[in-house]
This record gives C-alpha cells, structure tokens and sequence, in this order.
C-alpha cells in the first residue's frame, strides 16, 4: 500500500492513520499536563520501549508488578495514539508516564505551559535507519520499506512516519537549556545501563540504593525485555507486526548499521548528515 493509503500528513509529518486518527491528534492537542508528568520523547527506533520499562520502574523504586502485567503501549501510553483515548489519563495519580514521537514544534499550549518532565532519547541515526528497515519491512501499518537504497532515500528527505529525523532532534536539542529537558543517548544505555538508571532516577527526584538500581538494570537488559512478553509486543496481532520476518525486541546493539549500509549508502548518509547537522554543537555518543 502507498503513503496516501496508510498515512496522514498531521503538521507536515505523515503519521500512520491505523494509530493515530484524527480524534488521538484532536485529543493531544487539548490534553493537559501536569508539571510532574514524565514525558519519553523519541524519534521511533531510537530507545523508546526501553525507556517504557525503566521510567516506570524508577518512579516506582523497582516494583515489578506494572511491567510483568500491564503492556508497554498502556503503561507509558503515546499520548497521539488512538490507546490515549480509552485509559483514562486525567484520573491516573502522578507521577503520570507518556510518550510522544512528536518534534518540539508540535507540542501543544500546555505542554508549553506546564513545562513536564522530558527525557529526550538519542540514537545513532544509520542504526534508526537500519532498525526501522527491518520494522517497516514487517509492520502492515506502513509502507513497505523496498530496498535499502529506496528507503534510505525517503529516510533522508523525511518521507517516512514522523518525518525527519534531522528535523525531530534539531527541535528538540534547539531547547536544550530548558531545564524540563534530560537527554540520553541509547549508546550510553547499551555501554552502562546501571549509570543510564541512576541518572534517570536522579533526573526524576528519586532517591534509589544500588540493589534497586541493579534490580531495574537486570529487568531491563534486552534479553530480560525480549522474554517479558507485556514489552515484546508479541500481544499484538501478527498481522499487524508480523515477528516471523523481524522481530520487534531484534537485535539490541550499537552498530548494527554496519551490516546493512554498503559504502556507498554510507557516503551518502554521512554527506547528508555533514550538511543537516552542520551547526548542531551537541556532543553526540555515536561521533
Ligand atoms: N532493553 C533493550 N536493550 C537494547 N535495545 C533495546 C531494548 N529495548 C528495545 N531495544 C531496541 O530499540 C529498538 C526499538 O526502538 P523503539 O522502542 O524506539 O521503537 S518504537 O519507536 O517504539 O517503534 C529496537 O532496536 P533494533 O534491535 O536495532 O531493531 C529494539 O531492539
């Protein structure tokens, strides 16, 4: 199927119309923060279902029951998907989780009112590249990716869902001295996960003794999330996400990019990136 059977164009970026109908988007828009909600911001394929299972273990000092029996999906909803709309978000007691792939500038009044908690996840972009290959190449909510060479082309001009991954991290890095925001980049997590918990933690006010800390590191290792079958998305459908071709939890590296760009795909990415990110002065993990 094509871009305008799948998608929408919601603020310039298409977003797959299967997730988000216009009543999610409707209902984003007029949704009010609160200023201890702790919002997960990513470009897809960056860390986002890893940090579904650590924000909530952190603000809950490592109580295990909520990710071995609630889904990732409704235990830090997306606040722009269709899921928002039957949780009942308004009665849920603060500290509240959420997430959104939204770029900075499609934030809405409260969000800009309110000022909530913000971790902004980094990941290296020929690995967010190379992961949302794979993801697109088995979820039927998307276009089908076709070769690495096609989709590298409308992964650089922005023609996928949520737009420009160039775009999505200028927007947020651009308000790095607002002091809601704590970024941290997947590389880091991959490198000392119990440091990544700990600087979380401190980010979100919680006083946390190693044991704990090491506890929510182990919960979250890849091969812990890869059996946990409430952040595996093995509950969805597999004619929705079909895991035979890949599966969601795939392969967990740094890296990986590696074994799919050929030399050339690589000098394009990187001339592409020089010239996208050549005022960016944010000392990134992959450089
Ligand atoms: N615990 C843990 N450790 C290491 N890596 C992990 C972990 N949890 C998720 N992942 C990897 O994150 C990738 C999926 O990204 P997202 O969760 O942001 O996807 S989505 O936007 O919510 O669809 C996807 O990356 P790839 O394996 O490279 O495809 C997941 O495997």
């Amino acid at each position: 199927m094509t871009e305008a059977e799948l998608y929408d164009v919601y603020q310039g970026v298409y977003v797959p119309k299967h997730l988000h109908p216009p009543e999610s988007l409707q209902y984003y828009e007029n949704f009010t923060f609160r200023p201890d909600d702790v919002l997960i911001v990513t470009y897809p394929k960056s860390g986002t279902t890893w940090l579904q299972e650590i924000v909530p273990l952190v603000l809950s000092a490592g109580d295990l029951s909520a990710v071995q029996t609630v889904p990732n999906w409704d235990r830090v909803p997306w606040l722009e998907e269709h899921r928002a709309l039957v949780l009942n978000l308004e009665q849920r007691p603060s500290p509240r989780a959420f997430a959104t792939h939204f770029h900075r500038g499609m934030m809405n009044q409260s969000y800009n009112k309110v000022k909530p908690k913000v971790i902004y996840v980094l990941r290296n972009p020929k690995d967010v590249f190379t992961s949302s290959f794979h993801y697109y190449g088995m979820a039927s909510y998307l276009v089908n990716p076709g070769t690495a060479d096609e989709f590298l082309e409308k992964f650089l001009n922005g023609k996928i869902m949520f737009g420009s991954w160039f775009d999505h991290v200028k927007s947020w890095l651009n308000v790095k001295d607002e002091d809601n925001i704590f970024y941290i980049a997947y590389e880091e997590m991959i490198q000392d996960l119990k440091g990544s918990v700990s600087r979380i933690a401190q980010f979100l006010g919680k006083s946390l003794s190693p044991e704990v800390v090491g506890k929510i590191a182990e919960n979250c290792e890849f091969k812990s999330m890869k059996q946990n079958q409430m952040s595996n998305f093995s509950l969805v459908p597999s004619e929705f996400m079909d895991q035979k071709k890949s599966e969601f939890l795939r392969k967990g590296v740094a890296g990986d990019w590696k074994n799919l760009f050929t030399e050339v795909q690589t000098e394009q990415f990187d001339a592409v990136y020089k010239d996208k990110m050549k005022d960016v002065t944010f000392k990134f993990a992959w450089d």
